[in-house]
């Protein structure tokens, strides 16, 4: 079968690029998906899921290569494998980052990516439902302002939102730590203390996935198609003037067959930012050291492919409560450097720049060199102007309820330690090598210690501390509020993990930046692969990773579109 545009992979990105496209009546699209259709399994519908309700047939699972930094232990990578991809069985927060982060992007080479106009396709694709009077009393604000009333994407506030203490004492207890309250977390400027909305449908009750957004409501059109199977490779037609052409995909079909299936126009790669990478390099497309070890001859020489793999890592904390909480807690503490460091924030911005060029070596090697320290210096030089001078959050504080316990979560959000994701074999390209190398920058565990030491903080500190009987995890014994460096060092080590938000792997960059797409997410050295979605995203962001996909892709879509005159 032949069609004009073929994606690989119906995940959250994926759906919205075959709504937008075949919004077009003259145009035919078909979208390649490994999993199936399970918009009507309660589990995913459930927005009080919980993760281990996800079976193995709609929940990839990807170990890690193990990682000295994390004490020889490796992660477990999970991704959703449904109509609707990793939307379907995510955590639903929707938080979109800081305003200086998307504009760095412009900074770093991408004209026309900045805050203003991503934003315009946020609320283009958004349908924000207003807190309800029971859902205000639990502490949900917003500025209608930043949000969008008649996109396909159903955005609100959990119904059983906690109407107890907690809200109020968290919120004291973060003022009083100079983390103020905030109306609105999504309207690019998220430093303080809030309730973070979620992707699902206050009204229905359930999750609201891109399946759900995108494709239900499109999915009579006849000249859009979701067809059962999985991406082996980019099919090359003859080129011309130096470019390479796909001419579509072959996959390998539900009964392992090898099929061809043609694309007129474009192929686009949605497979997710562990996957894009394999399917790239099945099709010749990367580091030529990498592709001759794996007997792929070159096609683009493009060593970007598969790296830069950046996370937000992760810590999990428990605390016991005197009583009990009933309903949800989805409050958001988004401290910035000057929050967590303090009068200390000048002279760590010092130190730390004077090593950005010791970093961005060690970073190039364990890379084997495949981006140059000064391509990566110049990145890592973007990113910490964004911390120390730009004023980002630079982390999260994520309280969940447990019932009678408080899961007390925290991760930093822009990474100095960039791993990777390749094909391990040239025939398996349903397993990611992933080096995730979290932490290897020693700069990466002193802020993630720094703030975790704030959210003990926070936690001991009247009034929330009153809810509070004891830290149970992992126990003042073991880490207590003054602990040491080499304390802290060592807790992270042992029990650090995957915040499960990984972008980067097909970062839009200029090439000599180690960029696989250009600004119009054209993989470089191609006239007609693009890439859409969260592989592209080129640095971490203080949001979650979901909302960020989306905003990518609508505009994204909205390139395409227009390229097609
Ligand atoms: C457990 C968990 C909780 C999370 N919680 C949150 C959260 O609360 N908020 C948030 O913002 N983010 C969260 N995230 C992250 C966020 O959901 C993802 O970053 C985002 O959904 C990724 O979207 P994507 O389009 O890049 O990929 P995906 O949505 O994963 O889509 C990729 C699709 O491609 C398909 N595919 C894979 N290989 C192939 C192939 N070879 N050929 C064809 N198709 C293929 C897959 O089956 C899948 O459908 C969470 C992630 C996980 C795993």
């Amino acid at each position: 079968e032949t069609f004009d545009f073929v994606i690989a992979g119906a995940g959250t990105a994926g759906l919205v690029i075959a709504n937008r496209l075949s919004e077009r009546s003259d145009i035919t699209v078909a979208v390649i998906e490994p999993g199936d259709d399970v918009r009507q399994d309660p589990d995913v519908q459930n927005v009080n899921f919980s993760f281990s309700s996800f079976n193995a047939s709609i929940n990839y699972q990807y170990p890690s290569v193990t990682s000295p930094a994390l004490g020889s232990r490796n992660l477990t990578y999970r991704a959703g494998k449904a109509y609707g991809g990793t939307s379907t069985v995510n955590g639903m927060v929707y938080i979109r980052g800081d305003k200086a982060q998307y504009n760095a992007w412009e900074e770093l080479g991408n004209e026309g990516w900045n805050w203003n106009s991503v934003f315009s396709y946020y609320k283009k694709g958004e349908k924000f439902i207003a807190p309800k009077s029971a859902q205000i009393a639990g502490g949900a604000t917003y500025d209608k302002n930043v949000h969008g009333e008649s996109g396909p994407l159903t955005i609100g506030f959990p119904s059983i939102i906690s109407n107890g203490s907690f809200h109020d004492k968290a919120l004291a207890t973060w003022k009083a730590l100079g983390l103020n309250p905030i109306a609105d977390l999504n309207g690019g400027a998220p430093n303080g203390f809030v309730a973070a909305p979620q992707t699902l449908d206050p009204d229905a009750n359930v999750r609201e996935d891109s399946a759900r957004a995108y494709y239900t409501p499109v999915e009579a059109r006849p000249n859009l198609k979701i067809i059962k199977g999985t991406v082996k490779r980019i099919t090359w037609a003859n080129g011309h003037g130096g470019l390479a052409v796909a001419s579509g995909f072959e996959i390998v079909s539900p009964s392992g067959k090898l099929v061809k299936i043609g694309a007129r126009k474009e192929v686009v790669l949605s497979a997710s930012a562990y996957r894009n990478p394999l399917i790239l390099e099945s099709s010749g497309v990367g580091n030529p050291q990498i592709l001759k070890k794996l007997g792929i001859a070159t096609k683009v020489n493009l060593p970007g492919v598969g790296e830069s793999m950046q996370d937000h890592p992760i810590i999990a904390m428990t605390y016991s409560l005197k009583g009990s909480i009933s309903g949800r807690i989805p409050y958001a503490t988004m401290p910035t450097a000057q929050d967590v460091f303090g009068n200390k924030t000048a002279s760590i911005a010092a130190s730390t720049s004077a090593k950005l060029s010791e970093w961005a070596k060690a970073v190039s090697a364990s890379s084997g060199g495949a981006i140059s320290p000064s391509a990566i210096e110049k990145r890592f030089r973007i990113q910490h102007d964004l911390i120390f001078n730009k004023n980002i959050t630079i982390a999260e504080l994520f309280p969940s309820s447990t019932g009678t316990g408080v899961l007390a979560q925290f991760w930093t959000s822009m990474p100095f330690s960039w791993g990777s994701v390749h094909l391990g074999s040239k025939d398996n390209i349903n397993t990611p090598t992933i080096t995730p190398n979290l932490l290897s920058t020693d700069f990466d565990g002193e802020i993630l210690a720094a703030v975790g030491r704030l959210s003990q903080k926070g936690y001991s500190t009247p009034p929330l501390s009153d809810l509070i009987t004891d830290n149970t995890s992992p126990g003042y014994s073991k880490l207590p509020l003054n602990a040491s460096d080499e304390q802290w060092a060592t807790f992270l080590r042992e029990n650090v993990l995957n915040g499960l938000h990984v972008v980067g792997t097909c970062a839009m960059l200029p090439k000599e930046l180690g960029g696989v797409v250009d600004s119009e997410v054209r993989v470089h050295g191609t006239s007609n692969v693009r890439v859409v979605d969260a592989s592209v995203i080129p640095m971490e962001l203080s949001g979650h990773t979901m909302a960020p996909v989306y905003g990518v892709a609508e505009k994204a879509a909205a390139i395409i579109v227009a390229s097609l005159g």
